[in-house]
């Protein structure tokens, strides 16, 4: 029986020590790659893993209402980065003076090099008008496809596959690239592939478009705008941060001391 004084480490339920630290890993390691795929194949096999843990994941009402378009061939891929082309450059026009000259210098996309594309989408309609969980509040549906992206994020991390979201497309452009019928919303267009490296830190944060924000910054408690520096939970955070300043590039793991 589990001691009530117990680490939270030692729940009965709680994963080994290495799977946890496994699980943490791929959070922390999970970068948006758009330039360092490698032209190696993404074995059937490996795919097949990342698209059933995207199709594990939770969904308002089990709605399910993703689906997962595969993209190989190189004449779609090529239709898809025209639709970007023309939204990436609209885009920098919304940006003004200094952030318009860095924004031109980002690399944006791999949807050419990386060997697959993979759009997840919703389908609004797909199991009625009335679901449990969205009868308040409409949009539960589109975040149910994002939580499918995540699951495939995490999971390709693991597997070694790097994975960059490109959303930079007038959306009817992006349709017509994959010929997604008009019921149907394309929530993420996903490059997939194996990489010559993962970066350490998010690619705009060393750009010096916008650092990560401490976590104390976006904590309240109790009520909206409540800060509380007393909360013993603030002095956790503020060591994990330390760690992970410590750790240099590497966030604190389960076992963050024997990793420094
Ligand atoms: C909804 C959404 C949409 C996009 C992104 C992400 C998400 C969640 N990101 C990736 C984004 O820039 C990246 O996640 C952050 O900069 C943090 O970096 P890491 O993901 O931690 O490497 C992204 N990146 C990119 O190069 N082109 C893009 O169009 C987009 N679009």
């Amino acid at each position: 029986m589990t001691s009530i004084s117990a680490p939270a480490t030692q729940d009965q339920h709680a994963f080994s020590q290495e799977a946890r630290e496994a699980v943490y890993q791929a959070i922390f390691k999970r970068r948006d790659v758009r330039g360092q795929f490698l032209p190696k194949p993404v074995p059937d096999e490996v795919l097949s893993r990342v698209l059933t843990a995207a199709h594990h994941a939770p969904s308002v009402g089990f709605m399910q209402p993703w689906n997962f378009l595969v993209v190989k061939s190189d004449a779609v891929k090529r239709r898809v980065h025209e639709a970007f082309e023309v939204a990436h450059k609209q885009a920098a026009q919304m940006f003004e003076g200094d952030k318009r000259a860095t924004y031109q210098t980002l690399k944006l996309e791999g949807i050419v090099e990386s060997p697959v594309g993979i759009c997840i989408t919703c389908d609004r309609a797909r199991t009625g008008p009335v679901v449990i969980g969205r009868t308040h509040i409409p949009t539960m549906d589109l975040y149910s496809s994002v939580c499918a992206v995540q699951n495939l994020w995490l999971a390709a991390r693991a597997e070694g596959l790097g994975v960059g979201w490109v959303s930079i497309f007038n959306e009817s452009a992006l349709r017509d690239a994959l010929d997604i019928p008009s019921h149907i919303t394309p929530i993420a267009y996903l490059c997939v592939g194996y990489v010559s490296h993962f970066k350490d830190k998010p690619e705009l944060e060393t750009a010096g478009w916008l650092p990560r924000l401490p976590i104390q910054d976006v904590l309240y408690f109790d009520s909206w705008g409540q800060r509380d520096d007393q909360q013993a939970l603030v002095a956790h955070l503020q060591r994990e941060e330390a760690l992970a300043v410590a750790c240099g590039a590497n966030p604190p793991l389960v076992n963050a001391d024997s990793l420094c």
